[in-house]
């Protein structure tokens, strides 16, 4: 590609020659190739203005930064836009053309993998080729990758949308994480729908206050999206009706779904151990609906992707019909085994308060004894949420085992004492297996456990290295032995 067929997105005034070659892209000089194109991004760590000279010399193209960010003479054209993360995404688009015809994409703060996952399972149950990228990595027709992030950066974002398309997949279902959406890195996916779960405390180390995080959300709706197009949004959050707003406000057609829900409306709930029956009216018609999954929360994730299913085009029965097929995204509210003696053992994701208040409020309903949680906090992020996701197992669960979860560049003992301080009551054990061996050793008949905060995760990350370990392996694992 040459530097004219880019010139919407990177005006140059006829500076430089429309006939300049740009072979690929790059943000990062650590992954640069002779002939790339380099957008210089100011990052939270460091500003890629300071990388430009470098990249000069590693045979960049030419630089792409902020007005005044790099010195012209580094030797290398340099092209100034106001805004180089958008013309990265918007450069990545249009060097590797080609997209799924249908892309929806779902933000919030719980529920993002669980809806994209649903979505996905929905359309492929109707027949259609469909992907969904998003934390626990991609999954499509003959495909499934771990990712690293939620939301992959434009580049590999734009890489793996064109071999999706290629590979003949028309249906897409991604998270938009308020990290990718305030980084633009969604800024070239063209899409139809957009999705809104909740919002809860989250990345409050990244956001300086929760209308800020909720407004990096917003963008989906009032930048992204193309006015006209569908957004579908959970109404029972305290922040549904200020989501509502946004969508009306940015000219998009709004689809509420729940119990105050006017495109899908919940009318009735019966919870089951590892089921729920729902009724939902669409159009003035009931539908009866079996969801193989636990946890109330599935059934508001199951509502956001049905709708986004049908708001994308898919007949309504359909959409709603495919909801009993589900299969809950791995992790999330996952039975992993039974003790012998009947008690059940969950692996859930929930690393921020409301994730966990959630999954200890819907066990509780088919919990006889007691439930018992193991949980700790991630280091290097929100330090404030510690002591209120302690407070919120003490509150809820019967016996509180705190330990690590990937303490990463911190002291693993100073985040269990901030966890501690609000539950002084609760075991503490650092070693996460130890910890999950000591839950399992003590389930009694009728009791719940629930191992939080990891989920799908196969490592944990101490003192920056990481190790491998998976909740899964060591609950099969705690139970073998106890059966034994
Ligand atoms: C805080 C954050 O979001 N960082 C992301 C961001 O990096 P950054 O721009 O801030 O990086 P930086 O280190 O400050 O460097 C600035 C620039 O200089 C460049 N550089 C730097 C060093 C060098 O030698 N040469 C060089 O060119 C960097 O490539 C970068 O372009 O942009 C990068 C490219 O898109 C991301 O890989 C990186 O994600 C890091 C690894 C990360 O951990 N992100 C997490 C917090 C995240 O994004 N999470 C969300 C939400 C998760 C969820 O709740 O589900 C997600 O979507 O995954
Ligand atoms: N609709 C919901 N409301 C509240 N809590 C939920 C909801 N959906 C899921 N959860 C909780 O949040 C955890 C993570 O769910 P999921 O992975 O679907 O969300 P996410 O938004 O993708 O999270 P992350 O940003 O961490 O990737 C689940 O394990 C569960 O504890
Ligand atoms: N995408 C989230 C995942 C957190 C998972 C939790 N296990 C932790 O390490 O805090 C983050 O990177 O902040
Ligand atoms: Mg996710």
């Amino acid at each position: 590609m040459n530097l004219g067929e880019l010139a919407d997105i990177l005006p140059h005034g006829g500076a430089l020659s429309d006939d300049m070659q740009i072979s690929g892209l790059s943000s990062d000089t650590r992954q640069l190739s002779d002939g790339d194109l380099f957008f210089a991004l100011a990052g939270a760590k460091a500003d890629g203005a300071a990388f430009a000279a470098e990249a000069a010399r590693q045979g960049a193209a030419a630089i792409v930064a902020r007005p005044g960010a790099v010195d012209t003479d580094i030797g290398v054209p340099v092209v100034e836009v106001e805004d180089p993360r958008r013309a990265l995404a918007l450069t990545a688009a249009r060097l590797y053309a080609g997209q799924p015809a249908t892309m929806a994409a779902v933000t919030g703060t719980s529920g993002k993998t669980s809806v994209a996952s649903f979505t996905r399972q929905i359309w492929q149950t109707a027949g259609l080729a469909a992907a969904a990228i998003g934390t626990t990595g991609v999954v499509a027709p003959g495909r499934e990758e771990y990712g690293e992030l939620t939301t992959p950066d434009p580049i590999s974002l734009h890489r793996l949308l064109k071999e999706l398309a290629e590979a003949g997949v028309t249906h897409g279902a991604m998270e938009a994480s308020s990290h990718g959406l305030d980084q633009r890195r969604l800024d070239g996916v063209r899409l139809a729908a957009g999705g809104f779960t909740n919002l809860g405390r989250d990345h409050m180390d990244y956001h300086p206050t929760v209308e800020h995080y909720h407004r990096a959300k917003m963008r989906l709706f009032d930048t992204l999206l193309p006015k006209g197009a569908p957004a579908v949004v959970f109404a029972d959050d305290a922040w549904s009706e200020a989501t509502e707003k946004a969508v009306r406000d940015a000219g998009l057609n709004l689809f509420t779904v729940g119990r105050k829900g006017t495109f899908l409306t919940l009318k009735r709930v019966e919870h089951e151990r590892h089921r729920q029956r729902a009724e939902v009216e669409h159009e003035g018609v009931i539908h009866e609906i079996d969801l193989p999954l636990a946890g109330d929360f599935q059934v508001s994730n199951a509502l956001v992707a049905a709708g986004l299913a049908i708001a994308t085009g898919l007949a309504a029965d359909k959409a709603l019909a495919a909801l009993e097929h589900l299969k809950g995204a791995s992790g999330r509210l996952e039975l992993v085994g039974t003790a012998e003696n009947g008690a059940q053992c969950y692996v859930d994701y929930s690393h921020k308060p409301e994730a966990l208040e959630n999954v200890l409020l819907a066990v509780r309903p088919f919990t006889t004894g007691r439930v018992i949680v193991v949980f700790g906090c991630g280091g290097d992020r929100d330090r404030l949420k510690r002591p209120i996701m302690g407070e919120i197992a003490g509150r809820l669960a019967d016996v509180v085992i705190v330990t690590d979860d990937n303490p990463r560049s911190e002291d693993p003992a100073a985040i269990r004492a901030a966890i501690m301080e609000a539950v002084p009551t609760a075991t503490e054990i650092g070693d996460r297996r130890e910890a999950i061996r000591a839950a399992i050793a003590m389930l009694e008949t009728g009791d719940t456990l629930v191992v939080a905060g990891k989920g799908h995760e196969v490592g944990q990350e101490i003192a920056g290295r990481k190790h491998h370990f998976s909740d899964h392996e060591e609950v099969r694992q705690a139970l073998k032995e106890k059966g034994a």
